[in-house]
């Protein structure tokens, strides 16, 4: 039995990432000390965001930024606006940042930030109001060689432009440095929108290569169809998989013979709000937006938000392997049920990491000054993302456990002996 007393939460999805953090701790015998300190967060900041509102009137955001380690180097994480946002899910986005860029091999601590806010309610206007005073108010907290954001739901290329232009009118100077997930105009890198979705794909043709499925005979459903899911499915599709179900918060779209994603994609760039709601193509099927965890496939993969599956859905996946390119889609029931089933599963922090190994690429070029061709960006990410990938999955061979106890065994490693190189106190 362990010393140590677990902390846990309300929120599904702190519960959740410090139960596996804490049941890999315990299996790879860490020390107390070092679980102790590795349990919780170095920095929470928590902002108000007043803001005036097209009406007139004013109202009152909650914004958070949270690090949890910066024993690697500066924290690394996106900033997402939803209305569920909250301080304890902003931490467990925080906290499996920091296992996903260990894991990922890159030289960065984790983060992550939040406004909670219906966007899907916010003209531009209100956006850019938020997001330039969230980023005043965090702006003591931010910086290349401190805490470095970037984007996640409901946030892309405009709002880091808004961030960056922010942060570099009170410091004075230009600091692209500071945001990643840029527009490629403006200190941006080429293949950073999709990188995530191509690090997604790639997990998911990995898969089908061990497990020794021809990826022309394979059959996909993604979930969410937004940065990560459509990349995802694009890419997948580009592989020559037939992607037969995609889905969005308007509803699961079906077709047995394949969904042409190109168009799908054309479709949500066209309307304002970026869904699916209207999208049509010959044999579409529309139904109710959870059906798309219930098909009948090779490849599953939930790309929207966390505890999807969970333990009141879980027993009703068909599909026969699972790859997750949103942060916690699985609660642990789910994932002891889809156990149960046998089903494999790519972890969210090897399976999305190719966002934040996207970043580190501009990041680099940022501070460099110099630009990457896409093709070299591309190149040197899916060479990555297959690396971690294999070194994951043989891992969990040699230790005869899941892929993701494997990946946070890996994970947790290199952070802790970062630690207790640097030292503890300070
Ligand atoms: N953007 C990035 O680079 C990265 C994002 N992630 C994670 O991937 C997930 C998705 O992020 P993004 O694609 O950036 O967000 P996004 O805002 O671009 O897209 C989210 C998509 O999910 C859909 N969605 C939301 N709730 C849903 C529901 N209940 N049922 C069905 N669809 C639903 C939305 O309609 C939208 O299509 C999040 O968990 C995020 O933390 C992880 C790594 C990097
Ligand atoms: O690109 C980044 O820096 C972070 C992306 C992110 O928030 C994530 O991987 O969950």
């Amino acid at each position: 039995m362990m010393a140590v007393k677990r902390r846990s939460s309300h929120d599904v999805l702190l519960s959740t990432a410090l139960e596996n953090f804490y049941n890999a701790a315990e299996e790879m015998g860490l020390e107390d000390d070092l679980i102790e300190i590795l349990s919780r967060s170095e920095r929470r900041v928590c902002v108000s965001i007043p803001v005036e509102m097209d009406d007139g009137t004013v109202r009152v955001f909650d914004g958070y930024r949270v690090v949890h380690s910066s024993a690697l180097g500066p924290a690394k994480g996106g900033i997402r606006f939803h209305p569920q946002v909250s301080l304890d899910e902003t931490e467990a986005l925080a906290f499996m940042m920091t296992w996903k860029c260990s894991l990922a091999g890159i030289p960065y601590g984790g983060g992550k930030g939040g406004v909670c806010c219906d966007p899907l309610e916010l003209s531009l206007k209100e956006k850019e109001r938020i997001t330039r005073t969230f980023a005043a108010r965090i702006e003591p907290f931010v910086g290349a060689w401190s805490d470095v954001p970037a984007p996640d739901v409901n946030t892309g290329p405009q709002e880091m432009v808004w961030f960056m232009d922010t942060i570099s009118k009170i410091r004075g100077h230009l600091d692209p440095a500071v945001f990643t997930g840029k527009p490629v105009s403006l200190w941006g890198s080429k293949g950073r929108n999709a990188a995530t979705g191509l690090g997604v794909a790639t997990c998911a043709l990995e898969l089908l290569r061990v497990m020794g499925k021809d990826p022309k005979t394979a059959t996909a459903a993604v979930q969410g169809f937004g940065n990560v899911g459509s990349f995802t499915a694009k890419f997948l599709h580009d592989a020559g998989v037939k992607v037969v179900a995609i889905c969005d918060i308007t509803g699961t779209y079906y077709c047995k013979d394949g969904i042409d994603v190109n168009k799908a994609m054309a479709h949500t760039q066209s309307n304002p709000k970026k869904l699916l709601e209207g999208y049509t193509q010959p044999g579409l099927e529309k139904r109710g937006p959870e059906e798309v965890l219930f098909l009948d496939v090779d490849v599953l993969l939930p790309c929207a938000m966390e505890g999807t599956l969970n333990k009141t859905n879980a027993d009703k996946v068909k599909a026969k392997y699972i790859v997750e390119g949103a942060n916690g889609p699985l609660t642990p029931e789910a994932d002891e049920i889809l156990k149960s089933k046998g089903i494999p599963i790519v972890p969210d922090f090897l399976a999305n990491s190719g966002g934040v190994i996207g970043s580190y690429f501009e990041w680099c070029q940022n501070l460099a000054g110099f630009f990457w061709s896409e093709e070299e960006y591309n190149q040197r990410l899916v060479t990555i993302m297959k690396s971690n990938f294999q070194r994951v999955w043989e891992y969990s061979k040699e230790k005869n456990v899941l892929m993701r106890r494997a990946a946070f065994m890996v994970a947790i490693k290199r952070v802790a002996d970062a630690v207790k190189m640097r030292g503890v106190f300070l």
